[in-house]
């Protein structure tokens, strides 16, 4: 190790405060803590990831006499010396040269940067920032043209469900190693541009399910007594006291079309309010409660009082409701969208509102919808905007299905130590577009331990080459994994000496299947 990586390590001694997360090991990263003003990474400002050397996979385990050691060099080793070998063209340039482990290919070094939009959770961004990385925190979406002007300077990126990363600006970007989106909706980025690129994507599957599904079930009321309408009413100084056409929803079947985390938490509370529940999902799911599967699409809107939507936006459910679908609806019923705008055809929405067909809806997602709060929902972002605005019973919301206080903060922590254990440790698990991969981790006391992080094209005879090159070294484990057209090897290698990882990092990238080769040591 030179001088000045030595200068770098951030110092942890035997006296400083025991600080974790604690990260339960064969988990989705998910720790047992919540996030927020109690969590000890907010008081203390010590690194997380402590925790995982100490705490998640490492042998020591909890307690051992090597925890304090742990901290020091395996946490913040790995981090620092992530960048050491990144490609040659990353634009680490803020941090000066210094020389490189073999003595002088004066590679440069320097922090992961981390550009985190969308106002995501401060807490995850102090999180990504006690792992030592440098984060930049911005409160809207970036278009692509933004995306493609300010996003080189970055090696992870997380985004919520409105900014777009495109084929283009993953192409542009070989710098990038990682996307984190801070939400459950991936249908933002392009997956599988990403994994031919050695992209990882996390996402959070389920910490946002109960916010909404609890909004679903304020939705449904709300409908039922045409509250907004009455508030809207009484703010102008007129006083509507009304119960026809307004109803209790116990007794009332709810249709919930995609029975997945969302929908099968809806069912529950539906069933709490005295609904009876009916599902359609295009797999078999079991029934929660006395909710019941239903083998049709029409078969549930002709059957339901509330139309729920829980499905992904995919090729199959953009515009899984149209005119014909609402025609299938029972006359007086209501319709809610709390998935993504593209599901819906929202003039056909406007139709069978305008026609008393429907007696309500509320949405929460549109087609397009704009990058940051303020002034801009108008007719140029769709032309039935300017008709929803007019209709009565029709509750607008700008897209907080998932926008509670605890979502949040449970994303932001899931998301950042997804990001924070693949940067330093190369674990996939969780991720959406790669197999998910997972070893050990690294023990601190051997210095002359690698991690060999390999993404590669899904070929024949990859595995035989790699391990050619690693054979003069003892292979202390090694798991691999392939999805679709890329795979993904995970390697520690011991009795490996400074001198020769710069060897080991350029012939395993120059192999013919190479897509991203790192090194972790
Ligand atoms: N409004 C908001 O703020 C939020 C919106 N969402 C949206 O909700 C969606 C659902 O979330 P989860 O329940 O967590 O997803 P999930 O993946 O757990 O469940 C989705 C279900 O939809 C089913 N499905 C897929 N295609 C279908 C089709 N053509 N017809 C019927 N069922 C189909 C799947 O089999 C699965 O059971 C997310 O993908 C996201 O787009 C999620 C969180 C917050
Ligand atoms: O989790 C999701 O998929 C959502 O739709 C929530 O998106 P948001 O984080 O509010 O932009």
């Amino acid at each position: 190790m030179s001088a000045s990586n030595a200068n770098r390590r951030p110092s942890v001694s035997a006296s400083d405060p025991p600080t974790f997360i604690p990260i339960p090991a064969n988990t989705r990263g998910i720790p047992a803590s919540s996030f927020g003003p109690l969590s000890p990474v907010a008081t203390t400002g010590t690194s997380p990831l402590a925790s995982y050397a100490s705490y998640g996979t490492s042998p020591q385990g909890p307690g051992s006499h090597n925890r304090q050691r742990s901290t020091s060099s395996a946490a913040f080793g790995i981090a620092r010396q992530l960048t050491a070998f990144l490609p040659a063209d990353y634009p680490l340039d803020e941090e000066p040269e210094h020389e490189g482990p073999n003595g002088g290919s004066a590679k440069k070094q320097g922090k992961v940067k981390v550009l985190l939009l969308e106002n995501i959770n401060l807490d995850a961004a102090n999180f990504l920032k006690n792992a030592g990385y440098e984060v930049d925190h911005v409160s809207k979406a970036y278009s692509e043209e933004e995306l493609l002007q300010k996003l080189p300077n970055y090696q992870a990126i997380g985004i919520r469900s409105k900014t777009k990363i495109t084929k283009k600006v993953i192409d542009a970007n070989p710098q990038l190693l990682v996307i984190g989106c801070f939400c459950i909706g991936t249908n933002q980025v392009d997956l599988d541009s990403a994994a031919k690129k050695g992209i990882a994507v996390f996402n959070s599957p389920f910490s946002n399910s109960r916010s909404v599904a609890e909004l679903v079930i304020s939705e449904i009321i709300a409908l039922s007594r045409q509250l907004t309408d009455r508030s809207g009413e009484l703010k102008q100084g007129i006083w509507n006291k009304v119960s026809k056409g307004c109803w209790e929803i116990r007794g009332k079947t709810l249709g919930i079309v995609g029975y997945g985390h969302i929908g099968a938490q809806l069912s529950v509370l539906a069933e709490a309010f005295g609904m009876s529940v009916i599902y359609y999902d295009v797999i078999p799911i079991m029934p929660l409660g006395t909710a019941r599967q239903v083998d049709t699409l029409e078969d549930l809107l002709s059957k339901s009082d509330f139309v729920t939507l829980h499905v992904p936006e995919i090729p199959d459910t953009i515009g899984m409701m149209g005119a014909l679908e609402f025609s299938q609806m029972k006359n007086g019923a209501y319709f809610i969208n709390n998935a993504r705008g593209k599901v819906v055809d929202l003039d056909a929405l406007a139709d069978a509102l305008e026609s008393k067909h429907l007696a309500g809806a509320a949405i929460d997602v549109f087609p397009r919808e704009p990058g940051s709060n303020g002034p801009g929902f108008d007719g140029s972002l769709g032309s039935f905007i300017p008709r929803l605005r007019q209709l009565n019973n029709l509750i607008l919301t700008p897209h907080i299905g998932g926008s509670t206080e605890e979502a949040q903060r449970a994303i932001g922590s899931e998301v950042a130590t997804a990001l924070v254990r693949y940067l330093n440790y190369g674990t996939t698990l969780g991720s959406v577009n790669f197999p998910e991969v997972d070893l050990r981790a690294i023990t601190a006391q051997d210095e002359r331990h690698i991690r060999l992080c390999f993404v590669h094209r899904n070929e024949p005879g990859v595995l035989k080459v790699v391990n050619n090159i690693l054979s003069d070294h003892n292979i202390e484990k090694q798991f691999s994994d392939s999805k679709g057209d890329i795979a993904y090897l995970m390697a520690d290698i011991s009795g490996v000496g400074h001198e020769e990882v710069a060897d080991i990092y350029t012939q395993i990238k120059r192999t013919q299947a190479n897509i991203l080769t790192r090194l972790l040591y």
